[in-house]
């Protein structure tokens, strides 16, 4: 490949990232929605910005499509600094919570805008409005207005139109927030499926830990305006930075308890086990306090005798094919879960044993929450 070949202004074209965002902050009356925040979201990419209500995730999408103008920092759209360029210039698609679908067209109608002003041909517009409206699940109501349509329905022609458009960046804010939860699964798997067949690159915003987990490339998780992890979704599971992390993404939530650490292994709920090699650099002949962080599967009844904690069942939860078993041990209460058909003698007030995967469990700081192992 030379240098003035095609191949090599389309390679040259995709090491361009969609998105850098750099040290972007925002405050409202002192108050820091933004706060230092840095990422790159490169061609193709489908990044999750994951966060609780009041993150700041709102603030982030709108700020990249020039609904906000961002106190400090600086936003490059393929390249292009976007300081100073109007929403409509920065060639995205937003897609927010309240939409603004044209009330007097059909679906059919505000779909095929974007299409209609770029001048494409009626053949080629009405080809593409009924693959987007088949693939969103929407082609019988593409003759009707939008005050007929439910708010899952509005929501999901208002994704066909941004589709349509192919612009360079799509910013979706709870996108599917409107949808039933079967609807919900279907539809982020068709807009992953597009995403990547297309290559589209999406930048979405979700507090669900389960949408994030289910269809990002990348994982940014943002905290009151921060961002303290970035990471793909099976490393932010597996390797949480802090406590806090550990809790928000996982349900049931991760189990934390006090234990101590120290060579002769790891103390907690009234056993002492040995030290999986990931921990045993933290070890010294003292013992010294942590937080132990045990995820629910992480947990396993097993034949009395064989157990390295012993607990009292206080509550079980069906969950359809897993259950979640509460168990009383000392003065603290682990969650485990396992499945349904395996718990069927497990009631209320047995006594049971259990086991910990102890190369799965996670050592944090009591203190700061860190992550330590
Ligand atoms: N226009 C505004 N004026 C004052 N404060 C604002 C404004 N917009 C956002 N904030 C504040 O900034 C912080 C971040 O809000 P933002 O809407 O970005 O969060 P979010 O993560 O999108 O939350 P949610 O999931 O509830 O939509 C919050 O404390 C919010 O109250």
């Amino acid at each position: 490949m030379n240098a003035f070949s095609p191949t090599h202004a389309i390679a040259q074209a995709q090491q361009v990232p969609a998105l850098v965002v750099d040290r972007l902050a925002k405050s409202y009356r002192g108050n820091k929605a933004l706060d230092d925040v840095s990422f790159t979201v490169p061609k193709g990419a489908l990044t999750v910005v994951l966060g609780a209500a009041g993150a700041g995730k709102t603030t982030l999408l709108r700020s990249i499509a020039g609904l906000e103008v961002p106190d400090h920092g600086s936003i490059h759209l393929s390249g292009r600094d976007s300081a100073g360029l109007e929403p409509k210039d920065r060639d995205l698609a937003m897609i927010f919570d309240n939409l603004a679908l044209y009330p007097d067209k059909t679906g059919y109608d505000n779909i095929a805008n974007p299409l209609r002003i770029r001048g494409q041909s009626k053949a080629e517009i009405e080809k593409v409005v009924k693959d987007v409206a088949a693939r969103l699940k929407i082609a019988h109501i593409l003759g009707r207005k939008p005050k007929t349509m439910s708010g899952g329905e509005r929501q999901r022609v208002a994704l066909g139109r941004a589709l349509v458009r192919s612009p360079s960046l799509f910013l979706l804010d709870e996108p599917l927030s409107s949808l039933d939860a079967m609807l919900r699964i279907e539809l982020r798997a068709e807009l992953r499926r597009m995403q990547r067949e297309l290559g589209y690159s999406f930048v979405m915003a979700t507090p669900d830990f389960t949408e994030a987990m289910a269809i990002a490339d990348t994982v940014i998780m943002l905290r009151q305006g921060r961002i303290v992890q970035i990471a793909d979704p099976q490393t932010l599971y597996d390797a949480p930075v802090d406590r806090e992390v550990a809790r928000f993404v996982g349900a049931p939530e991760i189990n934390l308890l006090p234990a101590q650490i120290s060579t002769d292994g790891l103390r907690f709920a009234g056993a002492i086990r040995p030290l999986p090699d990931k921990m045993k650099h933290l070890a010294t002949t003292d013992p010294v306090q942590v937080e132990a962080g045990i995820r629910p599967e992480d947990i396993r009844l097993v034949p009395t005798g064989d157990a390295s904690v012993v607990g009292k069942v206080t509550d079980i939860e069906a969950l359809g094919t897993n259950a979640a078993v509460t168990v009383e041990t000392g003065d603290i209460e682990l969650k485990l879960v396992a499945l349904a058909s395996s718990l069927l003698s497990v009631v209320p007030g047995a006594e049971v044993d259990l086991s910990v995967a102890m190369e799965r469990v996670h050592l944090f700081d009591p203190g700061t929450g860190m992550r330590l192992a």
